[in-house]
């Protein structure tokens, strides 16, 4: 009942751990190949619901198992399907094995036939009163026997969808355990070798019972659609995201690896089915996801390629599904792309059709055969590949990212012995083993690794394990759905195919998202022409290039040349000098960094140094113990040579005794010859110097010693560059000194006219006092007005003065507005004050020369010091050449 149980949640915890304590695994090895060590028959184990709802629900399934089998034998589907597929249900029976011929039992449909299926109810039913010789098989074989004589409800259990799971892990393992097949049912009867406890743990029926936990274990009546989205659709978000994803279906000949992986495909109406498999629904749920992220980053031109490829390998060679004449096709392995097959047919793909329609062609190529397990066994391994690229445009940057998808149909595991296989069977049979139990080796390995063991990892073994390194241990996120049976008959390889789930779930991938930092070059380049745009624009609008103390005076120098005309010429040669000077530092850097990288082995050598100069200074130590040692040793032997001449000391004893101090002087001194703190050192020394010595030679022969000339070179240019730079500035700085020169004349030449002026302004206001007495005072105020009026506007004098001004002058306009005031203000008559603010006005004329001055002696320093360094350049310069 398919409610019967509830789904359980997922416990974190529970995914990485092992088996419970309780069950022995390992013992199982052993005692796989002796049916002496199975267990009497056990209580079933799977609930028995009331007999008569049993019979009602079989009834209403109209699911006579035992009616079907007589009448088709392997495949009774209880729907009849409206398939393209040649004959699963009209293939042979499962004893005509070696009948069919590899590659002639091609077919169209991808799946087998679920005729044997008690699928499409959740639960499955079983037929009281089962035939006895089962039972007695079941018994003889150890199996641990359950729901035989009773129609048993089979638990369901939902599985989660997590797509959480993928943001903190790389591999998944889920268990699919499909229905009993009527074969199975026939040969096995109803005895089932699992339990499923949760849809996370599962029990091994056999001997010792054992528990297994995976991170998925899918029950009999998981559909297709479920599967897909817990296993399949993340797949399809990793890719989108850039991550390699890699999907594998492992399991024995039978259990249902190409079901899940391809299952049944509806040709006629390009439509998914209820029952196909997981890759056609990976690829209409991609291209959906496609389609939406196009759409909704329209802004960032997002665009998507896809392009597939499909592939299998038979007995250690590959052959091109797409192009079967392609065979025998080569490994290559390349820096950027990884590993990859050489002339590999790949097509671009936009739509679901496109890939159903590849999907079909291939696995109608595909090698096939009936063995005793499946009579559409699969006898390679198929790769069906898509490598998905993205490309975007985001803050000028452009991106590209790209995912690889893998999607694996191994070829069954399948035991020798219990499959029967004659001929090119059984070479098929070795060769499918040898490379599965590679891939079992390689698991072995990784699992090693993991666990900080340095170990080889035999990719290189068989050609599967080489071309899918990156999804075993590599830059992949690798689902792995285990297919078992849960027949009775298939407990031994069950229990193989969980045991190599289980260290499957031990391997560590390290997945990465693939995104090509190529196209950043040209953005930045981009953005530099960006700035450099942005900085001559504010050259031209904000006058950057002149330097800030530049007169207004230079006019005259560039006649002829509008400002606007001068202001581009600048902007060019600073832009000019800009490029240089960025493409040297660009050159300096780049030999810095080297320096620096040099200079960082340097420090680590010495590192290693002062540890071996640390343990020399330990060695001395112990040295200096040993040396006192000695030393008491000696004053002993002194004493005791004493003693034998006073006749205290017996010569035997003495001679036993000195035998034992030399001994031990001998124990002593070996470990110094041995460890010579000198020779240490020498050999130190010699070390250092040969590393000393190699780097002399790269120094010479590497061409570092032509690096460093180089950049000196370069140096020396840019330093001349900077100088002439400099020479032309000091040189516009003397013409700013002889303007200066000037109008420090002119204010000489003003200021003594102005004293002169004053002095006679006070001459003509004394005789203009003395006449006013005898004049009406009325009249001489008029008179005083109008020819101090006409004196200012009729340009005499006054007029004349001002030609010495310069009309942008501000200093000279605002003394001569001054002295236009005062003049004016001596002539209305304000005597006193008037006299007195001329004065103060003389005072700032002459501060104001001070000043002058003192810029003058200023810049001719400055100048004095350009001419310096164009002399140092030009030496340089000369020294250079
Ligand atoms: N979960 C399932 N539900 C219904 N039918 C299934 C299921 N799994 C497998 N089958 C059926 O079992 C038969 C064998 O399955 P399939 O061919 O997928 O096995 P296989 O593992 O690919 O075998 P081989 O390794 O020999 O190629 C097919 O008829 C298939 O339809």
């Amino acid at each position: 009942m398919s409610s019967s149980k509830p789904t359980i949640a997922r416990n974190p915890h529970s995914r990485n751990q092992q088996e419970e304590p309780s069950t022995k695994e390992n013992e199982f090895e052993t005692s796989l190949n002796s049916s002496a060590h199975f267990p009497p028959p056990r209580t079933p184990l799977n609930s028995i619901p009331d007999p008569t709802q049993c019979h009602k629900e079989t009834h209403e399934s109209g699911f006579d198992s035992k009616l079907e089998t007589t009448r088709s034998g392997r495949f009774s589907t209880g729907t009849p399907r409206v398939l393209i597929r040649h004959g699963k249900a009209a293939q042979s029976e499962p004893n005509s094995a070696h009948s069919t011929p590899a590659r002639s039992a091609s077919r169209n449909s991808l799946g087998g036939a679920l005729g044997g299926y008690a699928t499409g109810t959740r639960s499955l039913q079983f037929n009281k009163g089962k035939d006895v010789s089962f039972l007695s098989s079941r018994v003889s074989r150890g199996i641990s026997v359950s729901n035989s004589d009773f129609s048993v409800e089979i638990p369901h259990f939902e599985l989660d969808e997590d797509p959480s799971f993928w943001k903190d892990h790389n591999v998944q393992v889920l268990i699919r355990i499909r229905p009993l097949s009527n074969i199975e049912k026939v040969s096995q009867g109803y005895g089932r070798c699992l339990k499923q406890e949760s849809g996370h743990t599962l029990l091994w029926l056999g001997h010792p019972e054992t528990r297994f936990t995976f991170d998925h274990v899918s029950c009999e009546t998981i559909s297709q659609e479920k599967l897909f989205k817990v296993a399949g659709l993340p797949m399809v978000e990793n890719c989108i995201s850039g991550y390699n994803s890699c999907m594998f279906a492992y399991g024995q000949t039978g259990s249902g690896k190409t079901y899940t992986m391809m299952g049944e495909i509806n040709q006629a109406e390009c439509k998914l089915s209820a029952d196909c498999g997981i890759t056609p629904r990976i690829f209409e749920y991609l291209f959906s996801r496609i389609r939406m992220e196009e759409e909704s980053r329209r802004d960032e031109k997002l665009r998507f390629s896809c392009k597939c490829s499909f592939l299998e390998i038979y007995n250690e060679q590959i052959t091109d599904l797409l192009e079967p004449s392609s065979t025998n096709l080569q490994l290559r392995e390349d820096l950027n792309k990884g590993v990859y097959v050489e002339n590999l047919t790949e097509y671009n793909v936009r739509t679901v059709n496109d890939v159903i329609k590849l999907l079909q062609q291939g696995a109608a190529n595909r090698k096939m055969a009936a063995t005793y397990m499946n009579s559409e066994s699969s006898r390679s391994h198929s790769v069906f590949t898509c490598v998905i690229e993205s490309w975007w445009e985001k803050d000028s940057m452009n991106h590209f990212r790209f995912a690889r998808l893998n999607l694996v149909d191994l070829a069954g595991s399948e035991r020798q012995k219990s499959s029967g296989a004659e001929g090119d069977r059984l070479k098929e049979a070795a060769n499918i083993n040898k490379s599965l139990s590679t891939l079992g080796l390689v698991i072995m390995s990784l699992v090693d690794l993991a666990h900080g063991k340095h170990k080889h990892v035999p990719y290189r073994d068989s050609r599967l394990t080489f071309l899918l390194q990156d999804s075993l241990g590599g830059n992949s996120k690798t689902t792995i759905i285990a297919n078992v049976s849960p027949s009775t008959c298939s407990a031994h390889e069950t229990l193989s195919t969980l045991k190599f789930a289980q260290r499957a779930k031990l391997i560590q991938n390290n997945a990465k998202v693939n995104e090509d930092a190529s196209g950043d070059v040209g953005a930045l380049q981009k953005q530099i022409q960006q700035l450099k745009d942005q900085l001559s624009f504010l050259m031209k609008h904000h006058d950057l290039s002149r330097p800030l103390c530049m007169p207004s005076s230079e006019g005259p120098k560039l006649a002829g040349q509008s400002s606007e005309d001068r202001r581009i010429i600048d902007n060019q040669s600073m832009l000019s000098i800009e490029n240089k000077k960025v493409k040297c530092m660009e050159a300096i850097l780049a030999g810095a960094l080297r320096r620096e990288k040099l200079a960082e082995t340097a420090f680590q050598k010495l590192e290693n140094e002062m540890e071996h100069v640390d343990q020399l200074i330990c060695q001395k130590k112990e040295d200096v113990q040993h040396t006192k040692l000695i030393l008491r040793f000696r004053d002993e032997k002194i004493k005791q040579l004493e003693s034998l001449i006073d006749g205290s000391l017996p010569a035997d004893h003495y001679l036993m005794e000195e035998n034992k101090a030399l001994k031990e002087e001998i124990q002593l001194l070996q470990p110094r010859l041995d460890k010579s703190p000198e020779l240490t050192r020498f050999a130190l020394e010699n070390i250092r110097l040969l590393e000393q010595l190699q780097l002399f030679q790269s120094f010479y022969e590497q061409g570092e010693r032509e690096m460093l000339l180089g950049e000196i070179s370069e140096l020396r240019d840019q330093l001349l560059v900077e100088l002439e730079r400099n020479l032309k500035f000091s040189s516009r700085y003397e013409s700013q000194d002889n303007d200066t020169v000037r109008e420090f004349e002119d204010c000489r030449t003003m200021n003594s006219k102005l004293m002169r002026e004053v002095d006679e302004l006070l001459e003509l206001k004394t005789n203009h006092d003395t006449d006013s007495l005898s004049k009406d005072p009325e009249e001489t105020r008029q008179i005083d007005i109008c020819s101090s009026v006409e004196m200012i506007s009729d340009g005499s004098e006054w007029g004349d003065e001002m030609t010495f001004f310069t009309p942008t002058d501000d200093i000279s306009l605002q003394n001569k507005n001054n002295l236009r005031t005062s003049a004016a203000s001596i002539q209305s008559g304000n005597t006193q004050a008037e006299l007195m603010e001329a004065r103060l006005l003389i005072q700032a004329m002459e501060s104001e020369q001070v000043r002058l001055i003192e810029e003058l002696q200023l810049m001719q320093e400055h100048n004095n010091m350009y001419n310096e360094l164009f002399k140092e350049g030009q030496q340089i310069k000369r020294i250079s050449a």
